[in-house]
């Protein structure tokens, strides 16, 4: 872990990653409902919003559209994804490197982790030359630290979230993204194993405004420093009213109903 406060993916010690590698990791089905999002461009507009500090895409998308928006949206390199038709054991290819990130411009890196998958002596070898490249160009490392594989059940098992948010901090990541447990108990106790380091929560599926920003309230009271959320932003007609309350639950600490009335 590396101090990260003044990287451009956090703002005032928060940070809010708007993700959008769901075309590879889930396919064009995310974009059913909402097919004009499928140009990735109309994201990117979504992702100028102030109360983002980054946008995560893999290389392809980077590469593409990045460019018309590198003075108004960070980049965060989501170096590693898989199809959702892989049937294997949890695993996920490096699309790029940390080099060539650096090239497009990124401002951060992306790396997922499957830690209890068969591949995980793969993955944590993978990681440590992410991590250790993403060193040499100053660049934070974000985990997303998703235990999974045949021998875990339940991935948002409160001692599977804490033990996803310690693995984090043990392998060298600047901020871990890990799946809401459940309670606020179990979303602290996540925060704890992580020692200092930056813990986020990860999005999930579509829920309501209120449901979604409860949700987000409560991990923020837990001690989480921000968000990384992809299908509950832009699968909204209206995500610019979305952020605009995320922006106070996040960086103003107000409450979800606060938020909503304003
Ligand atoms: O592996 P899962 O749980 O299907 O979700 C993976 C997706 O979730 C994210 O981590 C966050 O996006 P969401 O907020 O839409 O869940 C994406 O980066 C990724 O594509």
């Amino acid at each position: 872990m590396i101090p990260i406060d003044d990287s451009p993916i956090v703002r005032d010690g928060k940070t809010l990653i708007l993700a959008m590698d769901h075309g590879l990791e889930h396919g064009p089905t995310d974009f059913a409902d909402v097919p004009e999002k499928l140009d990735p461009e109309t994201v990117f507009e979504t992702a100028t919003h102030d109360a983002v500090t980054a946008m995560a895409v893999q290389k392809g998308i980077a590469e593409g559209y990045y460019p018309s928006y590198e003075d108004d949206v960070n980049l965060l390199a989501k170096l590693n994804g898989t199809s959702n038709m892989w049937m294997g054991e949890p695993d996920s290819s490096i699309n790029w490197s940390v080099d060539y990130a650096a090239e497009v411009g990124a401002d951060a890196i992306g790396f997922t982790v499957y830690s209890g998958s068969n591949h995980e002596v793969e993955m944590y070898e993978e990681f440590r030359k992410a991590q250790e490249k993403a060193r040499e160009h100053d660049l934070p490392v974000v985990m997303w630290s998703y235990p999974r594989g045949q021998g875990l059940k339940n991935d948002t098992k409160p001692g599977t979230i804490a033990y996803a948010s310690r693995i984090a901090l043990e392998l060298g990541a600047d901020i871990a993204k890990v799946k809401y447990p459940g309670s606020p108990e179990a979303m602290q106790r996540a925060c704890k194993a992580a020692g200092d380091m930056n813990v986020v929560m990860s999005g999930g599926s579509k829920t309501s405004d209120y449901e979604f920003l409860s949700t987000v309230e409560a991990a923020v009271n837990a001690g989480c420093t921000g968000l990384a959320v992809g299908r509950n932003v832009w699968q909204r007609d209206d995500p610019t009213r979305l952020l605009d309350a995320l922006e106070k639950v996040i960086y103003e600490e107000e409450t979800a109903d606060a938020a909503l009335e304003d």
